[in-house]
């Protein structure tokens, strides 16, 4: 068996909000090739975890690293800028715009003007090149080809989703921090949503936050459920689907 590639690790992360530790002593491995789903009832701390770990918050304690980088204390554009994407619960587009100027404008957010290269210019062709070949590869993987030219706007809620996810693949991330994906979708669109998910695990680590069960039960590979800010199981998803403990805090019967 061919070892896991680690890409992204918490340690010991604990954040506190006055009293309240919303996320308390987690620790996670996010392995290439793996959706690590989180689950917990409302108010659990998977919001504060993703926050964490995406930079938009600094932790109490504990430490975080991406590759081989420590890195923690590093603003979410530098954590983007070496290979983390996040999506957020509230979609996060220019609905004026098409779906391509949007998937364009989160590519060429990676290009870096060079105001000091006085021959900056010569290259301006080729980096346009680049930018177009990133935001057409992203439209490709989150099955949006067909939708280029669509008001942004205009397009459907489970479209729009799909769009997000194709603005964050712009950025080149191997690491995906999915916030809800699924939220308000019916479901012919959660289970488009379920096969892009499928189709960015290969060449992604992915951590995904859902209420959606079925989806959850059906993406992941391993499944950390937090309850209080606590782990209380980390596991694969049939372990913790049987773990007693597990089905008195949040499942219940049903799964
Ligand atoms: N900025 C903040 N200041 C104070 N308390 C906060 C803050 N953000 C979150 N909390 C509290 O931390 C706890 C965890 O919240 P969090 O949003 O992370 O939970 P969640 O599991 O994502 O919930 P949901 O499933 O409803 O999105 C809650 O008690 C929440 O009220």
């Amino acid at each position: 068996m061919t070892e896991r590639q680690v890409l992204m690790s918490a340690r010991a992360l604990t954040k506190r909000f006055g009293g309240l530790a919303a996320v308390n002593d987690v620790s996670l491995d996010l392995w290439l090739g793996h959706i690590h789903a989180v689950i917990g009832p409302n108010g659990a701390g998977k919001s504060t975890l993703t926050n964490l770990l995406s930079g938009d918050l600094p932790p109490t304690s504990g430490s975080i690293s991406l590759g081989e980088h420590p890195i923690s204390g590093w603003t979410p554009e530098k954590i983007s800028r070496h290979g983390l994407g996040r999506s957020y619960q509230k979609t996060n587009i220019f609905s004026t715009f098409s779906v391509w100027d949007n998937v364009r404008l989160a590519a060429q957010s990676r290009v870096q003007p060079s105001p000091f290269n006085p021959l900056g210019w010569l290259k301006a062709a080729a980096r346009m090149q680049a930018v177009n070949a990133r935001a057409e590869r992203a439209m490709e993987l989150a099955g949006l080809q067909d939708r280029r030219h669509a008001q942004a706007g205009a397009t459907s809620h489970g479209e729009q989703r799909q769009l997000e996810i194709a603005m964050t693949l712009a950025t080149e991330p191997r690491v995906l921090l999915l916030d809800e994906p699924l939220a308000g979708m019916g479901q012919a669109e959660a289970e488009r949503m379920v096969q892009l998910l499928l189709r960015l695990k290969t060449e992604h680590a992915i951590l995904l936050v859902e209420h959606d069960m079925d989806a959850v039960f059906t993406l992941a590979d391993h499944l950390t459920v937090m309850v209080n800010g606590q782990v209380i199981a980390s596991d694969t998803p049939v372990a913790v689907r049987a773990d007693a403990g597990v089905q008195a805090a949040y499942l219940g019967e049903e799964h």
